[in-house]
């Protein structure tokens, strides 16, 4: 493979060059000379672009017109500036998205494509949010594996290459059934039974190993189910928590696909991009670790549809359950041990769950009455 022949001849000309260290170990080498995996020697002096401190990351998102991307790209565009941040997807974004800030098309499987975009860009933060999630991964294996996992590959090596910040999210689905479930700390037992969870467990080892081996600037948060109001999930074990907002202001009846019982862990999408931003800033001195678990809360379908109906009391929720999601969510952790992120980088929620009943209710309601006025 090029990427360990011309690792060998870098490390091995490293060693050389430098008088009595035959005992040193390769990883220090490599890193002395920030080797980058999949660097070709004629590309050498493009690799060593730097920034000062005080200019503003240059921000590429992939995946970025799924529940998460928009929100994320209107969140740093306010911090770093409109034309800093660039959103990317496979899919044609809609016009109000078009129109918001630099949309650009970015398959992740196109290695070129995308050290094409980084280069032309000068981007220096990446966001790797493309993924199949967990429901859908399961009903297309093949495609989640090439996504999540060949696609991770060609992200790493464009970020080691470029000396980028990488972020990529894991998830409560890094876990399965033999972790510790109640609560699961960061550092336990992963054996994941879905092909989502094992290419997240992938993205978390290779991102930890890029860092200690190449100096790869990784950071990781695993995420709990996110709930949002404008934009919708895209096809996870949690997305109930989304649809019955939904569906209890069209039609005040909704039919849930897990069981009443089903406790997971989950967060309001502002807290989960604040601490997105909020990780990405962090001194790295204050990083002992680099993957997270952050949360907020855990709930029940039937503890959400009860503080629901506090104020919509004539709201009918019925239970058809989803065996595939349901054996999922069973594997998943009922709550999250968040402590080392609160310790570490002062992660701390805002959204527990009646103040994200009523977000969510405010958001639809003043959408309701928009569209009465119109
Ligand atoms: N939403 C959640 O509850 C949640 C929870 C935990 C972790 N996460 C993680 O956060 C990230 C974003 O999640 P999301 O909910 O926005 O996901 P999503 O499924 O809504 O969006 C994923 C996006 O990836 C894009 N994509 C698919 N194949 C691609 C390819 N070849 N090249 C480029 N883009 C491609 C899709 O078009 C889609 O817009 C994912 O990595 C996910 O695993 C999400
Ligand atoms: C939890 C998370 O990773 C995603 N919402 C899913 O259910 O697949």
């Amino acid at each position: 493979m090029p990427v360990f022949r011309t690792l060998s001849k870098v490390a091995k000309q490293a060693l050389l060059s430098t008088p009595g260290c035959s005992c040193q170990p390769l990883t220090v080498a490599v890193r002395n000379i920030s080797f980058s995996p999949r660097q070709v020697t004629s590309d050498a002096s493009f690799h060593s672009v730097s920034f000062s401190e005080t200019d503003h990351p240059k921000v590429l998102i992939t995946g970025g017109l799924g529940q998460l991307g928009v929100g994320l790209a209107k969140l740093l565009r306010k911090r770093f500036g409109k034309n800093n941040v660039i959103l990317s997807d496979i899919r044609k974004p809609p016009s109000n998205v078009f129109h918001s800030g630099p949309f650009i098309y970015s398959d992740i499987l196109d290695y070129k494509n995308l050290r094409e975009i980084v280069v032309n860009n000068r981007i220096t933060w990446l966001v790797h949010y493309s993924a199949l999630l967990s429901a859908v991964g399961e009903a297309n294996v093949a495609l989640a594996r090439s996504v999540n996992i060949n696609g991770l590959h060609n992200i790493l090596d464009i970020a080691a290459e470029h000396g980028l910040r990488l972020f990529v999210p894991s998830t409560i689905g890094a876990f399965g059934p033999t972790s510790p479930r109640n609560p699961t700390p960061d550092l336990c037992v992963q054996r994941p039974r879905t092909i989502y969870g094992v290419s997240k467990v992938h993205a978390e080892l290779m991102g930890e190993y890029y860092h200690h081996r190449y100096g790869l600037d990784f950071r990781c948060l695993r995420y709990p189910g996110i709930i949002s109001a404008d934009s919708m999930p895209g096809g996870g074990t949690t997305d109930y928590a989304v649809q019955i907002f939904h569906d209890a202001i069209k039609s005040g009846k909704f039919e849930c696909n897990l069981r009443p019982d089903t406790r997971l862990p989950m967060m309001y999408i502002d807290d989960c991009l604040r601490a997105t931003l909020e990780v990405m800033e962090a001194p790295v001195d204050t990083l002992s670790m680099r993957t997270y678990n952050i949360n907020a809360m855990s709930f029940t379908p039937e503890e959400l549809a009860q503080e629901l109906q506090k104020q919509m009391p004539e709201l009918d929720v019925t239970y058809d359950v989803d065996h595939v999601r349901q054996a999922i969510a069973d594997s998943w952790p009922m709550n999250f041990d968040d402590s080392n992120a609160r310790k570490d980088w002062g992660w701390k929620h805002d959204y527990d769950l009646p103040e994200l009943v009523q977000t969510m209710l405010n958001f639809f309601g003043a959408e309701t009455l928009m569209a009465r006025a119109n």
